[in-house]
């Protein structure tokens, strides 16, 4: 039990961080049930670890722990950075390694004003401000390598992880902005009210991320 008496909710993506997260977890001793991981359930209770996963699109694990509908959330530091929310980041938990970079054609040539296609656009409009490049970012949802293929855009900001995507339809990385793995956040509220629920599981996955690396 925590310190309010309630049970610890966990926002939890959906997706590729899932796998990674929920072997973390029982490598760290929380006794998730292996049949949760095919389930379509969305609000999953774990009473072993006193815990109840809500499954959320990793977009809006940063929304429901800022509402506080969530005490705590695993996100993309991708997600993080583009969704800019009023949470704690708590823990690096070092799973879903990607990057995020500027992507386009081996022959591109600048332009002024050129067309930026992302899933990111908060991130790459900050990037190019930055260095003083004005350009216009086309946000788009999936298949973002299509932009250049089509000519919808001169480049892309997106995520690489094993680079078989840019591979197979002849684009190249020109920059990374930056090294992207999920992070643990938590809501402000429930960080002091669940105070030590919450430190107790971070410390058991520092723990267990720490002996990984000596293994
Ligand atoms: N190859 C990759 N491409 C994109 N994200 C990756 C990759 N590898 C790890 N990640 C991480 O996984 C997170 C979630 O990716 P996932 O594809 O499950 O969700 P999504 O992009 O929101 O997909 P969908 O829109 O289909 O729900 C990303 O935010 C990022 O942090
Ligand atoms: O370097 P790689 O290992 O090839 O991975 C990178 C690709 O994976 C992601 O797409 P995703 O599979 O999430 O599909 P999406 O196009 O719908 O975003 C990302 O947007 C890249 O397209």
């Amino acid at each position: 039990m925590t310190e309010s008496g309630a049970v610890l909710k966990v926002a939890m993506p959906k997706g590729r961080i899932y796998k990674q997260a929920s072997k973390l977890f029982r490598q760290a001793g929380l006794p998730i049930p292996e049949d949760f991981d095919d389930s379509r359930k969305l609000i999953v209770p774990v009473p072993e670890a006193n815990m109840e996963f809500i499954m959320a699109k990793p977009v809006d694990v940063p929304t429901y722990v800022e509402y506080g509908v969530a005490d705590i959330g695993i996100v993309g530091k991708d997600v993080l950075m583009e969704e800019n929310k009023d949470v704690y980041e708590l823990l690096d938990l070092g799973i879903a390694k990607c990057r995020m970079s500027v992507i386009g054609l081996p022959n591109w040539k600048p332009v002024i004003n050129p067309r930026v296609a992302t899933k990111y656009p908060s991130v790459a409009s900050q990037y190019f401000r930055e260095r003083g490049q004005q350009v216009e970012v086309i946000k788009l949802n999936g298949s973002i390598e299509l932009a250049p293929l089509i000519g919808l855009a001169d480049r892309i900001v997106d995520m690489v992880e094993t680079g078989q995507t840019l591979q197979e339809n002849g684009l190249v990385e020109m920059e990374t902005l930056f090294s992207v793995t999920s992070r643990l956040i938590a809501n402000r509220v429930s960080y002091r009210l669940q105070n030590a629920a919450i430190q107790a599981l971070c410390d058991r996955i520092s723990q267990t991320l720490a002996g990984a690396v000596r293994a």
